[in-house]
């Protein structure tokens, strides 16, 4: 039902729209400053078109050979024009030819290959390192611990007590702390005060737990101290190299650096790690209805894609730019597209053939390779791929804002985890506590939040405002689950596509319903 919408007036509200406003001001103003920066936008290379390497090499038989149900017209179109006398052309005066969509799981794949491979690693301080793959095992640079180590507040001691407390310092010397390095040996007979992390004096033989010991004073000056039962050699000692000896491997060569391995890289003795650079992107968000802040109005509505795609892209591991707006306006993308020196430009908007729909023509205009156009899934099946430079790749979200999760986990997610070097996550597949509708054919993503389920244990119960323009449903979801064409029945293991932020919770918590109301009718109804 959705499928279908129509953007109407758009053309008509978008010219009530221009006036004085802060925003577009600001826009209209970067914008020019930029066009103005780079002078006239480059010309495209002598007899560069388009060049198409989408269409599904491996489409299944059955697969749909247009754009699913989509308006046939669009799908048949002729091919635009080629080169520079199209620059600029509205894609009303040059329709965009619709190859057939890509089945889902071939888009993947070809995002994922779109890129040789991940560019050289780099030498990387520990500070820049979350979220970067390690190039390199990593080894061990020091014996951990590295020294014999107290692993209590309490007392060194050295053979059976009694022991003569050694207080060099008078009766209130606090006795070895961590950082310090013991000079004299502890004698047999002797205990000295030791610290948590402490260097172990030579000639100790375990340590005392301060709750464990009774000093008494002595006769005849001095102190003693007392165990109420025998301590084993080597009690809360962590001997040097319980953890690992030095050039002892740790972690495999492709591993994430998380804050738990900077911790050990740390621990270990690096400075630096040899990581793979992250993957720079820039977001490109297209659409003069847009607002940067306050309440819709007049027509307008707030930008939703901005604020979720930097974060997002982050918890994928990569460095992203802040969001750009960009006028809709073709040689405004054109220049902002030629001028990126990004490893991906995603583009939030613009990828249909309405009025303003300049994606398609600029992809054109810029001689840039279509790797995938269009995907048989929904949401945001126009969603699309393309090489600008031998490694540099953009790609094309829907404007719908779950159209364009659903592109930035189909395309953006495999590119950049290539890019990253980084593994792609573990199989997941989970059963669903609901029906959900199919596509006839395509694949659907749906937002699924998980539930403990006392019989089947881990469960992936759909959500409700799952529409392409609606992003209620995967605010509060943990994944996007994988619907074949066709549906899947309640109980039906589905493969899971985790959110980054995923931690088998949801914003919405497994007790509170109120968030899965129901605007559509059954859980999971089709897009
Ligand atoms: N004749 C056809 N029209 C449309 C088709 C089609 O096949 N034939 N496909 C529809 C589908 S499905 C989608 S998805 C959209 C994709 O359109 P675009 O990528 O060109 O996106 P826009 O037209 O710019 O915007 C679509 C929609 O999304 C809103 N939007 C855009 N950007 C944002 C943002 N940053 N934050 C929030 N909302 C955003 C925009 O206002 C529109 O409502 O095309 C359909 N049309
Ligand atoms: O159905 Mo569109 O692909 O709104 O996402």
């Amino acid at each position: 039902m959705t499928d279908g919408e129509t953007g109407g007036a758009l053309g008509a509200a978008r010219d009530d729209r221009r006036g004085d406003d802060p925003f577009e001001d600001a826009l209209a103003l970067a914008n020019h400053t930029r066009a103005a920066a780079t002078g006239p936008a480059r010309p495209p290379e002598p007899g560069h078109g388009i060049r198409s390497a989408g269409g599904p090499p491996t489409a299944a038989p059955g697969a749909p050979t247009a754009r699913g149900s989509h308006d046939p017209e669009t799908a048949t179109g002729p091919s635009g024009p080629s080169g520079a006398a199209d620059a600029g052309r509205s894609p009303a005066s040059a329709p965009h030819h619709q190859p057939p969509a890509t089945p889902w799981q071939r888009a993947r794949e070809l995002a994922a290959h779109a890129v040789p491979g991940p560019p050289a690693p780099t030498a990387t301080p520990l500070a820049e390192a979350l979220g970067r793959t390690l190039a390199v095992p990593l080894t061990a640079l020091t014996d951990l611990p590295s020294f014999d180590t107290s692993a209590m507040d309490g007392w060194a001691v050295s053979g059976p007590g009694p022991w003569r407390l050694d207080q060099p310092g008078g009766a209130a010397d606090p006795g070895i702390l961590a950082g310090q390095s013991p000079a004299e040996a502890l004698q047999d007979g002797h205990a000295l005060a030791i610290a948590t992390g402490a260097r172990i004096p030579s000639g100790a033989t375990a340590v005392l737990r301060s709750e464990h010991g009774e000093v008494r004073e002595l006769p005849g000056g001095g102190r003693q101290l007392h165990a109420p039962r025998p301590v084993p050699p080597g009690q809360d000692i962590r001997p040097r190299g319980q953890e690992c000896r030095r050039g002892d491997h740790l972690l495999p060569a492709g591993a994430l650096v998380t804050p738990a391995v900077l911790g050990l890289a740390a621990a270990a003795g690096y400075d630096e790690l040899t990581a793979y650079p992250r993957p720079r992107a820039e977001v490109f968000v297209l659409g003069d209805e847009l607002l940067d802040h306050g309440l819709p109005q007049a027509g307008r509505i707030r930008d939703a894609l901005g604020p979720m795609l930097g974060p997002w892209l982050q918890a994928l591991g990569v460095a992203a730019a802040a969001p750009r707006h960009l006028a809709d306006d073709a040689d405004t993308l054109y220049a902002a597209l030629a001028e990126s020196t990004a490893d991906v430009v995603i583009t939030t908007g613009g990828t249909a053939a309405g009025p303003v729909d300049h994606v398609h023509p600029t992809l054109h205009r810029l001689g840039a390779e279509v790797l995938v156009d269009g995907v048989a899934v929904r949401p945001g099946h126009p969603m699309l791929l393309a090489r600008l430079a031998p490694r540099r790749h953009l790609v094309g979200l829907p404007g719908n804002p779950l159209a364009a999760v659903s592109g930035l986990c189909t395309l953006a997610e495999p590119l950049l985890r290539s890019l990253a070097a980084r593994r792609p996550p573990a199989p997941c597949r989970t059963p669903l506590t609901a029906p959900v509708h199919g596509h006839p054919h395509d694949t659907r993503l749906v937002p699924v939040a998980y539930r403990d389920d006392e019989r089947y244990g881990l469960t992936a119960e759909p959500l409700h405002f799952h529409g392409p323009a609606m992003l209620r449903g995967i605010a509060a979801a943990d994944a996007l689950a994988v619907v074949p064409p066709g549906g899947a029945q309640r109980g039906t293991e589905l493969e899971l596509l985790e959110l980054p932020w995923s931690a088998g919770w949801s914003a919405g918590g497994p007790a509170d319903r109120s968030a899965f109301g129901d605007p559509f009718g059954p859980a999971g109804g089709a897009a």
